[in-house]
């Protein structure tokens, strides 16, 4: 019979091991909050059933299951290609290692102020927070600045028929204003469809990126948030501050 000691445990193995998990923690905490975090725990029901069909020895479904476990890689990329993008565009040797910060006051102060005043004016606005990815794309097809951040910036920026007013504004990191009508990507989402282009485009760019994105509706004078694909409920000012609280850069 074959003992433990035939099988020693060495460095390598015990690296490999630490590897592995790591990876499979990196990759849990970058689906935790998607859609795709339900479908792994419907994979994972699907495991549990084909284990008990497999001991009780339920031939035909045990067979079903593991043929389909075997396409289950082709499935998932399918499935979650939008997510998967999104997950591999967040991820950089950077961000793995660098202790994330939170947003300044100063700067969670001016964008629910200049929020609630573009709301209360019917002002259309999309403000985004550039985070570990970089927007260059977006920002040669937008008008660059180098501004610093404050509430009357972004109002006149916003007013309507100025040079500036259609597109986004893009923030970066160090709470700086870096573009103006900026042009984003809309939603490829069906069931999105239905929403105006400004809450599609808000949204487009949290599904390819992982900036946060402020929308603000001429048309209903409320304000939301996009983050990781999906579109907040209309927000007040408390619920705006506790978001752009929890926000890391
Ligand atoms: N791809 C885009 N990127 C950035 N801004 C865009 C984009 N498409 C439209 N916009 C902005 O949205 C404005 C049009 O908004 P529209 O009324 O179609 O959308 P909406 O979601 O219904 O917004 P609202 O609720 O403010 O009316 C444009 O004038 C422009 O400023």
């Amino acid at each position: 019979m074959l003992g433990i000691a035939q099988f020693p445990i060495t460095v390598k193995d015990i690296l490999d091991i630490v590897v592995v998990t790591g990876c499979f923690y990196y990759l849990l905490r970058l689906v935790k909050d998607t859609r795709a975090m339900a479908a792994i725990n419907g994979f994972f029901l699907l495991f549990l059933i084909y284990a008990v069909a497999k001991f009780i020895g339920l031939f035909t479904l045990s067979w079903l299951l593991e043929n389909f476990f075997g396409s289950l890689f082709l499935v998932i990329v399918i499935l979650f290609s939008a997510d998967i993008r999104h997950a591999l565009a967040g991820i950089s040797l950077r961000s793995l290692f660098r202790k994330k910060e939170k947003l300044s006051d100063n700067t969670i102060q001016i964008l629910v102020d200049t929020c609630e005043l573009l709301a209360k004016k019917r002002i259309g606005a999309i403000i985004v927070l550039e985070r570990d990815m970089k927007l260059g794309d977006l920002l040669s097809r937008g008008v660059r600045l180098d501004a610093l951040l404050s509430k009357e910036l972004l109002h006149t920026i916003f007013f309507p028929n100025t040079a500036l007013h259609d597109g986004a504004v893009i923030i970066n990191k160090q709470g700086r204003i870096i573009a103006a009508s900026c042009v984003l990507p809309l939603t490829q989402n069906q069931e999105r469809q239905h929403f105006g282009t400004r809450h599609r485009a808000a949204l487009g760019l949290s599904e390819v990126s992982d900036s946060v994105v402020l929308v603000v509706s001429e048309e209903r004078g409320e304000f939301t948030v996009a983050q990781n694909g999906r579109l907040s409920n209309p927000l007040n000012r408390e619920r705006l501050e506790r978001i752009l609280n929890n926000v890391l850069i």
